[in-house]
């Protein structure tokens, strides 16, 4: 079962990319969705969370208050440590979970792992192949604040508590350029399917090297 992770910052495309490998036939499993699993109420990982960062961040349900706690969090990069220091473990067991979940239902199963914080979190595990979504910072930032309606300062923090580009370029075996439109993405996704026996064995030739 090939185990490839898609990365990329925050508006970098990568929902789009894993849409168009889903339909071409790979499992999917996205990371900021098993973020939100692990943090359900009731969950020792939300517990964990409003222990360090107070009872400001649940709602009066008691549930988790997103954007109390990118308020309380982004722009300050020892809070972003603690939280991540919460969640990344609890994801990390989840993620292992449904990966061998999707190998026991068909073990020839192309699973992409959808990971926006790869590098910062997961980059030494065995991936068989890294393919990195990249359109630069500042493109990324007009469209948080063109699409997705935050503040200038907010998408520049969020951008900052990532790494910057090259740091993930430096890690990809395969580029999807998301600067273009999105015609020109899905063909890119479409091109690097045909091509995935071939990607795959050459990084497997690469590592047997290493
Ligand atoms: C702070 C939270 C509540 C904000 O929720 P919100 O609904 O606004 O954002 P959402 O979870 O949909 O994430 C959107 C994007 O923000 C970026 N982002 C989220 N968390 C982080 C982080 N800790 N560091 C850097 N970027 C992050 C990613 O690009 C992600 O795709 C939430 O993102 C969270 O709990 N983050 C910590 C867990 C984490 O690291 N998630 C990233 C994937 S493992
Ligand atoms: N060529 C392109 N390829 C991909 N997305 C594009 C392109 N042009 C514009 N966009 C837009 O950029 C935005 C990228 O957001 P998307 O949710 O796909 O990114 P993401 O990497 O999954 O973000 P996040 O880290 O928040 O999960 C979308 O609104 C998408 O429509």
């Amino acid at each position: 079962m090939p185990l490839i992770a898609l990365t990329g910052g925050i508006a970098s495309g990568k929902s789009t990319i894993a849409r168009r490998l889903a339909e071409l036939g790979a499992v999917v499993v996205d990371a900021d969705q098993i973020v939100r699993d692990v943090q359900q109420p009731g969950s020792p990982v939300l517990a964990a969370i409003a222990e360090e960062f107070g009872e400001g961040v649940l709602q009066p349900d008691g549930a988790l208050d997103r954007a109390a706690l990118a308020g309380r969090v982004f722009g300050d990069g020892a809070a972003v440590t603690r939280l991540n220091a919460i969640v990344h473990p609890a994801v990390r067991a989840e993620s292992a979970h449904r990966f061998a979940e999707a190998r026991e239902a068909d073990p020839s199963a192309v699973v992409v792992y959808d990971v926006p914080l790869l590098v910062e979190a997961r980059v030494d595990d065995p991936w068989e192949l890294i393919v990195v979504a990249h359109a630069p910072a500042g493109i990324r930032q007009d469209r948080l604040v063109e699409l997705r309606g935050m503040s200038e300062a907010d998408a520049a923090a969020r951008i900052a508590s990532q790494v910057p580009d090259e740091t993930r370029l430096a890690i990809a075996d395969a580029v999807i350029d998301t600067t273009g439109s999105l015609e020109d993405t899905v063909r890119q996704v479409d091109e690097l399917w045909a091509t995935l026996p071939e990607r795959l064995a050459a990084r497997a030739a690469a590592r047997s090297q290493d």
